[in-house]
């Protein structure tokens, strides 16, 4: 027999003042959170220990970090680097709405990878360019909502056929896409996660962050592990969330900190721990590779993903450009001459190194990328 409602009713609690609960509640809620570094500070924490016992790849000297952050910053205070940047690149969404915000979040579920074995690129031409690298992903989708095929939606993410997805990845090189395999799983468990978990909508998984970007990476932590980036160095937790903190770098950007990219916590991000970044960084002196590590890249030796060799390489990345942006902030301070101060912060910086390394590929190919093949990155 089911028991009375009364048998199930719990005692009465002796009455607690109002206050004093709620005291209780906020001294548990932080005592909890102090434990728990956010993420991107995990992220900083993590690659500090690291950069600063690295055997084999060290941060640039202080006239090095000195002169990139007066390089940089002439580069902010010309407003030739704003997050304006990021939709100026025709082939990124030039309309910041959902449908923006859909395409971010594909991207950067899939934004990984692009280096070949073989001399030649994974290549997608689209509308008579042929784009090879990351840009070869953003004309991919392009190409695809072209096509007809809503590769962005939810729906169609968490349905996806094998075929379509490999119609979508076509190569106009004789070079496939690489880890097809884990790209078909991925859009297929995110989409399934959207649809379960966020209604079908981007929108409202970045709305559930209430506009703290670190609380939207713990969610898509949380919620979609293929962006869960860690690894361990000497027995230690290293973690560095590339893409997860590209993502909201991406949302911030297009949307120009607002809307959807809206977040008031955006400047903890960190620099995005790719194969590009580190490259530029040792061209421009903000990082020191070994001789015996530089001969291992140019033989061009796989290195393996969670080595030493390759966590040293991400991690110092992420620190020298945190000593870069604290160098900027210093040298702002002491500009009086500034109409208006720019925004200055490691996706900014992440973004210049990026687009340089692009802008000067030919010059950079004398310090190989290093080569692991990832999901991450
Ligand atoms: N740290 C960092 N990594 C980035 C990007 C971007 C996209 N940047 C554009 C968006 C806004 C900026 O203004 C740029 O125009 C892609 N990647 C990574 O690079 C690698 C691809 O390299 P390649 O094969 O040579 O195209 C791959 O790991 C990819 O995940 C970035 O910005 N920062």
């Amino acid at each position: 027999m089911a028991p009375s409602l009364s048998s199930t009713r719990a005692p009465p609690r002796a009455r607690v003042p109002l206050q004093v609960r709620a005291a209780a509640a906020v001294a548990a809620k932080s005592s909890r959170t102090a434990a728990v570094p956010l993420p991107s500070q995990r992220v900083l924490d993590s690659c500090r220990t690291v950069a600063e016992h690295a055997d084999q790849v060290r941060v640039g000297d202080a006239a090095a970090i000195d002169h990139a952050a007066h390089t940089i910053l002439d580069g902010l205070v010309a407003g030739r680097y704003s997050t304006a940047s990021w939709r100026a690149h025709p082939l990124h969404p030039q309309v910041a709405d959902r449908h923006a915000a859909e395409f971010i979040f594909l991207l950067d579920l899939m934004n990984f990878s692009f280096w070949s074995d073989s001399d030649t690129l994974f290549t997608v031409t689209y509308r008579g360019i042929a784009y090879t690298g990351y840009w070869s992903l953003v004309a991919a989708i392009n190409r695809a909502r072209d096509e007809g095929i809503a590769i962005t939606s939810a729906y169609r993410m968490a349905t996806m056929l094998r075929e379509t997805l490999q119609h979508v990845f076509r190569s106009d090189s004789e070079t496939p896409i690489s880890l097809f395999e884990e790209r078909f799983e991925a859009i297929r468990q995110a989409g399934q996660v959207l649809l379960r978990r966020f209604g079908g909508s981007i929108v409202n998984l970045i709305k559930e962050a209430r506009g703290s970007c670190q609380a939207l990476i713990e969610l898509v932590l949380q919620h979609f592990p293929t962006f869960d980036d860690r690894s361990t160095y000497k027995g230690k937790t290293v973690y560095l969330y590339k893409r997860v903190q590209i993502l909201v770098a991406d949302l911030w950007a297009c949307f120009e900190g607002r809307g959807l990219g809206a977040f008031h916590d955006i400047d903890l991000v960190t620099m995005f721990a790719d194969y590009r970044v580190p490259q530029g960084l040792v061209h421009l002196g903000l990082l020191d590779y070994s001789p015996a590590l530089l001969a291992e890249l140019h033989v061009g030796d796989l290195i393996p993903p969670g080595s030493a060799t390759e966590v040293e390489i991400r991690t110092t990345s992420i620190w020298a450009v945190e000593l870069v942006a604290r160098r900027i902030k210093e040298l702002l301070r002491k500009r009086t001459d500034l109409m208006e101060t720019p925004m200055v912060n490691a996706i900014l910086i992440d973004f210049y190194v990026w687009d340089y390394a692009k802008a000067h590929q030919d010059e950079l190919a004398k310090i190989p990328i290093h080569r692991t093949r990832t999901i991450f990155y």
